[in-house]
């Protein structure tokens, strides 16, 4: 189902386990900073929602997309129970854009292989600035919202597991 037929902001409130007793660490990309900062306002605004304590939010930045990954590791390495990154990479002229929308997913796949903190993947990989728009609070929703929710669900699993 692709996101035009799914809004990524909509889900059941009832399932999602209370958050306050989890910390959450969030790495977000400089690049696209307009779409990252609303990807970064839905998911934390999603996990205060769900009960998590301000001061269990942990906030690094990192360059670009690229860099999602080493901030990932060493946000997993902190006392957190999940890693959400967040990122938006838009496509340009060149063959760019395929090499880092590769690099990222397969390199945050490798961290939730090889490492026991979740880390979700929250970037945003559009052909325009239109697609990012609509899926950074917009007509298709928040896919910062989605993030939250799957690390809250994750969360739960890795204690439960
Ligand atoms: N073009 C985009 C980039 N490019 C930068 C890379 O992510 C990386 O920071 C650089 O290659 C240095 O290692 N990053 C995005 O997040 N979004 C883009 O659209
Ligand atoms: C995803 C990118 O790195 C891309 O936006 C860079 O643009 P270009 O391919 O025109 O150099």
């Amino acid at each position: 189902m692709a996101t035009a037929n799914k809004n990524l902001s909509d889900y059941d409130k009832t399932t999602i386990p209370n958050a306050n007793k989890y910390r959450f660490g969030i790495v977000v990309s400089e690049w696209n900073d307009t779409i990252t900062e609303a990807l970064y306002e839905g998911a934390y605004n999603t996990l205060i929602e769900h009960g998590a304590l301000p001061a269990n939010i942990i906030r690094w930045n990192v360059p670009g997309s690229f860099e999602l990954i080493y901030g990932s590791k060493k946000m997993q390495e902190q006392m957190v129970n999940a890693v959400i990154a967040i990122g938006s990479v838009i496509k340009g002229e060149t063959k760019h854009f395929d090499f880092v929308c590769e690099a990222v997913s397969q390199g945050i796949k490798d961290l939730n292989v090889i490492r026991e903190t979740p880390v979700i993947f929250c970037v945003l990989t559009d052909d325009t600035l239109q697609q990012a728009i609509d899926r950074s609070g917009g007509k298709h929703g928040n896919k910062g919202t989605e993030a939250a929710i799957a690390a809250i669900k994750m969360a739960e699993i890795r204690k439960n597991s």
